[in-house]
């Protein structure tokens, strides 16, 4: 569903060239949660951004349900939810209003998009705060408001960047349950983040980047068969030395 081919991108920094993504592959099924996993500045929003079609690559592909990024970045960004932690509501809408409003930007039927809303509305439990205004929202309340948001045109392929950063353990469990309704819905999903407890417990599969390359890939039981090491937060121990100390793993 999601395909992820040789991906590549420099930067320039002053006279030096940087790689911040070197020849990155990946797939992902249907129903399927790969974590994107990584110490700060391993590369994981860039590869994101060069998905979402929002930087070119200088090398390489990416695809989504048949549809190349470079190519038809249209037909892809139908096709792609995107929830980050640091995404911003409008105050001054409802959060129907809001909800409507997004579904709309991507051509959702007014009907099937007043459906969709009062479906996700009851699985994401924000019945009672759909004629509030999105500005007066707690921050758990407007967590789960962005969760649904993302869903609103139903896409394929979800791209969750730090889905944890600043949330408390009620916010957390709020990010499993969802994790939930994606995979029973058949979404496929990435996830990036650099908490590898979390991400041991929401994912399927894992991508573990350092320097911008994917150096291992494969399910928790293949990652341990290939390191001999039995948890994430080892693994990166020895992939960065000393450096594994930016790494989140309380
Ligand atoms: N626009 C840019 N110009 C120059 N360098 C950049 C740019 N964007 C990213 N980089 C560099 O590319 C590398 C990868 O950055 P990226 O943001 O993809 O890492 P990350 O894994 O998402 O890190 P974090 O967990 O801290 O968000 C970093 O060294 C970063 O400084």
């Amino acid at each position: 569903m999601l395909e992820v081919q040789s991906l590549t991108k420099h930067f320039q920094v002053g006279d030096t060239t940087m790689t911040a993504v070197d020849g990155v592959s990946f797939n992902i099924a249907r129903g399927e949660v790969f974590g994107l996993l990584g110490p700060n500045g391993a590369g994981k929003t860039t590869t994101v951004r060069m998905i979402l079609g929002l930087l070119d690559p200088d090398g390489g592909w990416a695809s989504v349900d048949g549809f190349r990024t470079a190519d038809q970045p249209i037909a892809v960004k139908s096709r792609l939810g995107f929830v980050s932690a640091s995404d911003g509501i409008y105050p001054w809408l409802t959060v129907r209003e809001m909800l409507l409003y997004f579904a709309d930007l991507y051509g959702v039927d007014a009907a099937l998009a007043s459906e969709r809303c009062e479906h996700l509305a009851d699985r994401m439990d924000i019945q009672h705060l759909l004629d509030r205004r999105a500005g007066v929202l707690s921050t758990g309340q407007r967590q789960r408001v962005t969760l649904v948001r993302g869903l609103i045109h139903d896409p394929p392929v979800m791209l969750l960047d730090e889905p944890t950063r600043g949330l408390d353990v009620v916010g957390v469990q709020t990010i499993f349950e969802y994790m939930e309704i994606l995979r029973d819905a058949g979404k496929a999903v990435v996830v990036c983040t650099h908490r590898l407890d979390e991400a041991e417990r929401l994912c399927d599969r894992f991508g573990l980047l350092h320097n911008g390359q994917l150096k291992h890939c494969g399910s928790m039981q293949q990652l341990r068969d290939e390191t001999g090491r039995q948890n994430l937060v080892d693994i990166f121990v020895d992939l960065i030395g000393d450096g594994a100390g930016s790494v989140a793993v309380e």
